[in-house]
Order: structure tokens, then sequence, then C-alpha cells
């Protein structure tokens, strides 16, 4: 945890589609070192909040966004990746035809701007070899891998950037019991180096253990704040998880 200064402050950002408002004024802040988890039922708006704060692939309607102190809702999303924000994926994105040393160059290169090719080859076996790849996996194609090992090239390529703040779109999604459990571990592993994150999850157990601070969206909006304990009492967070739970069984 770091000394409580804030990273990140997402001030009333707003994102609509057609009439549908995806996120309506999601405003809070993050402090540095911090693991912030957001929870929320389908499609009640984590993704955009992602997308609208990394500006990939979209920017905020409305609304500020500050990371270290500079406005980014208006910049694009490779200045932002630059400006020290990196993000993974809901879905695995990977080049199949690429290996798995290419598709984390890729990403660097996005990145980290204008560093040059020894350095940001460096920092691409760096992260590799952070996320359990051996040498010998480097030059494999990405169609080769496991989801698991897909999931760890996308975590390596967001690290390879060096990034201050990390943004994780659903984890542990397809992962099985021990490699969330491994999944889990990287993650604190990552945040002891400095790194904040910030974190969306439908795998409770792993956001419950994680995060420090959790907020709930429902219908784009926050339905609720506070630590982990706090937020699985509130009554209003049961009803937008179990009610709907209920509703599906009868
Ligand atoms: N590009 C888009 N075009 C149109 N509608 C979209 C788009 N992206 C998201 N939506 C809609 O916005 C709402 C919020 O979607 P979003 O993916 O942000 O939710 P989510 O909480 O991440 O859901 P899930 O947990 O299922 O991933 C949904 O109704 C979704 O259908």
């Amino acid at each position: 945890m770091g000394d409580g200064t804030i990273l990140i402050d997402v001030d009333g950002v707003s994102k609509s589609f057609g009439d549908l408002r995806a996120v309506d004024q999601v405003s809070f802040q993050v402090a540095e070192g911090q693991i912030f988890g957001i929870a929320g039922p389908n499609g009640s708006g984590k993704s955009t909040l992602f997308n609208i704060v990394t500006g990939i692939p979209f920017r905020p309607d409305s609304g500020k966004v500050r990371f270290a102190g500079r406005e980014i809702q208006g910049l694009r999303g490779h200045e932002i990746a630059q400006a020290g924000l990196a993000r993974t994926f809901q879905r695995e994105t990977s080049f199949d035809s690429l290996s798995v040393f290419e598709n984390a160059l890729l990403g660097v290169t996005y990145g980290l701007g204008q560093r040059g090719a020894a350095a940001r080859r460096d920092a691409v076996a760096e992260a590799l070899a952070f996320t359990g790849f051996s040498d010998a996996d480097f030059d494999l194609p990405a169609a080769a891998l496991s989801v698991y090992q897909r999931k760890c090239l996308m975590l390596a390529s967001a690290l390879a950037m060096q990034p201050r703040m990390l943004l994780l779109d659903e984890p542990a999604s397809s992962l099985t019991r021990p490699e969330i459990e491994t999944t889990i571990t990287l993650i604190r592993q990552i945040a002891a180096r400095g790194v904040t994150i910030l974190l969306i999850e439908h795998v409770l157990a792993l956001l419950l253990t994680l995060s420090e601070h959790l907020l709930v969206l429902n219908q784009g909006q926050i339905l609720a704040e506070g630590t982990p304990d706090e937020v699985v009492k509130n009554p209003l967070v049961i009803e937008a998880y179990l009610g709907r739970r209920k509703q599906a069984a009868a």
C-alpha cells in the first residue's frame, strides 16, 4: 500500500451508446499502490469504464480523468499508455501467427514510446519471465498457448510497458481454480512492486481476496463502495447480485 497519494481521479465520467447510458456520472479515486476492485452484474458498465479511462477504444462523452495530476481524458490510447497506464482485456488478445516474444514486443512498442530497441527487448524478456514463461517459450507461436498462458501473455505485454497503474479486465475468467490461485499470487507480486491495480472480475473470490477497496456498479452507476467486508453486507449489493440469480432460478 502506498502513502495515500491519489494516482487516478475519475470525475463524473459518462459514456452512452445511443439511448443507453452504459457509464453514468461515475466518480472514484484510487490511491497510489492500492488494489481497487470493481464489481457489478453483467452489463453494468465495468468494461466500458475501463475503455473510457484508458482511451482504448474510446474516450468518455463527458467527465474528467486525472492521472498523476494530469488530465488524460482527451489523450489517445497510446498517449495514455505512455503516461503510465496499461490494461489487459476480457478476451485474450494475441496475434496467433506471431511468437510469444513478438506479441509482447508489439505492446511495448505501443506503450514505451521512444525507448530504444534493446531496452524494449529487456522489458519484454523480464515481463515474460515474471509471468512464468521460460526462454524456450519465447519463440512459440501464440496459437500454441493455453487460455491461461494467453492471459499471462496479455499480462506480460502490459507489464512490459512498465506501467504505474495496471487495469485488469477479468483476469480469472475461464481459468481453473489452481490457475486462479496462481493469478492471485501474480497480482499480489505486481502490487508489491508498487504498481497500482484496478481490477474488474466476475470471480468474486478473487475480487474479495485481493481488493483493498471495492466499488460496485449497477446499470452504469455506482451502487456501493467500501471495503470488501462492507460491500458484501450491503443490502443493495445483495439484491443486485442474488436478486438476479433468484429470478434466473425461478
Ligand atoms: N461498443 C458498444 N456498443 C453498444 N453498446 C455497448 C458497447 N459496449 C458496451 N455496450 C453496452 O453497454 C452496457 C455496459 O456494457 P459493459 O460491457 O461495459 O458491461 P460489463 O459490466 O463489463 O459487463 P460484463 O460483466 O458482461 O462484461 C451493456 O448494456 C452493453 O451491451
